[in-house]
């Protein structure tokens, strides 16, 4: 499909979405990263400007550039947005970090931010009317890459279809700001975190990889083809595996 389908399916997606909930509009965080500002877009295009709010929840240690992309986004769009700052709710979760007496962790610290995030927007989605939009992709899905009821609890999910390598070729399209396409994707969650080393990989080749394991390719093939050692192919299938659960409602046993 070219970039004009996809856009017309997935504002669509989100008209009828909105209609179907009969809300008043949609509320979602706006980090300055490429996801939520192309969702932005993409909600704004199907909505118009004034059913679109943004949340910028930065906290003491996030990037300035971050919040500054993430205002850009917002003025640009001429969309309303709420800065609000979670640095005191960490302190009151008593987070590693953010407590003088405990060390930061990087799993149960770190996914708390986006679990106060996402109680954030549902405040505003209650208050105001709204369905809560993620911003997930893809290539992240496959991966477990994203917080469990944190940033992957929302209501719909526009780009959840797309890999992060059509992100960017619609991103590119509509004419986002070239320094949020350009910046390495980051989760934000520590000083210095990039997707990609976290992953192991970069995007462009993950993505390769998930479209031959849709096509149906086994593992030799795609190793073959895309000049792959074997092992790193089925660390993915093994991750795939692992963080399935993120993607379905918990499991009940069959009565
Ligand atoms: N088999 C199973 N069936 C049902 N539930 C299962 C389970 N295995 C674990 N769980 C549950 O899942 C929890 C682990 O999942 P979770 O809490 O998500 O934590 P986890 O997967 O360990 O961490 C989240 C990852 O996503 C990254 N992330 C987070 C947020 C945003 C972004 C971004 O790109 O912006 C990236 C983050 O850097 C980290 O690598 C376990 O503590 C357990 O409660
Ligand atoms: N400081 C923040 N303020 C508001 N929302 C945030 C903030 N940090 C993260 N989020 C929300 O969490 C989502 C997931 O973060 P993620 O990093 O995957 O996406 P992104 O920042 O939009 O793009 P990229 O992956 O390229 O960094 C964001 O899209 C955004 O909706
Ligand atoms: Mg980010």
């Amino acid at each position: 499909m070219n970039e004009e389908e996809i856009i017309n399916k997935i504002c669509t997606f989100i008209k009828e979405k909105v209609e179907e909930a009969k809300v008043d509009g949609v509320v979602l965080g706006l980090s300055g990263g490429i996801d939520s500002s192309l969702t932005a877009y993409l909600c704004v295009k199907a909505l118009g400007k004034d059913k679109v709010l943004g949340l910028i929840m930065p906290e003491k240690n996030s990037n300035p550039k971050d919040r500054e992309h993430a205002e850009l986004v917002a003025k640009t769009l001429g969309i309303k947005y709420i800065v609000s700052d979670i640095t005191d709710i960490l302190k009151a979760f008593g987070a590693g970090g953010y407590v003088p007496t405990r060390e930061f962790d990087k799993r149960a610290d770190a996914n708390l931010k986006p679990r106060i995030r996402m109680c954030i927007l549902y405040y505003f989605a209650n208050k105001y009317n709204l369905l809560v939009v993620g911003t997930g992709n893809k290539s992240e899905a496959y991966m477990g890459y994203a917080t469990k009821y944190g940033d992957l609890g929302c209501d719909i999910l526009p780009i959840g279809n797309l890999f992060k390598t059509d992100v960017r070729r619609l991103a590119r399209y509509l004419g986002i700001p070239k320094e949020i396409i350009e910046k390495s994707p980051s989760a934000g969650l520590w000083e210095g975190q990039t997707d990609e080393e976290e992953l192991g990989i970069t995007y462009d080749l993950l993505d390769k990889i998930l479209m031959a394991l849709e096509e149906g390719k086994d593992k030799k093939e795609i190793s073959k083809e895309l000049n792959v050692p074997i092992s790193k192919i089925e660390e993915i299938l093994q991750r795939i595996e692992a963080n399935k659960h993120k993607l379905y409602p918990p499991p009940k046993p069959n009565l």
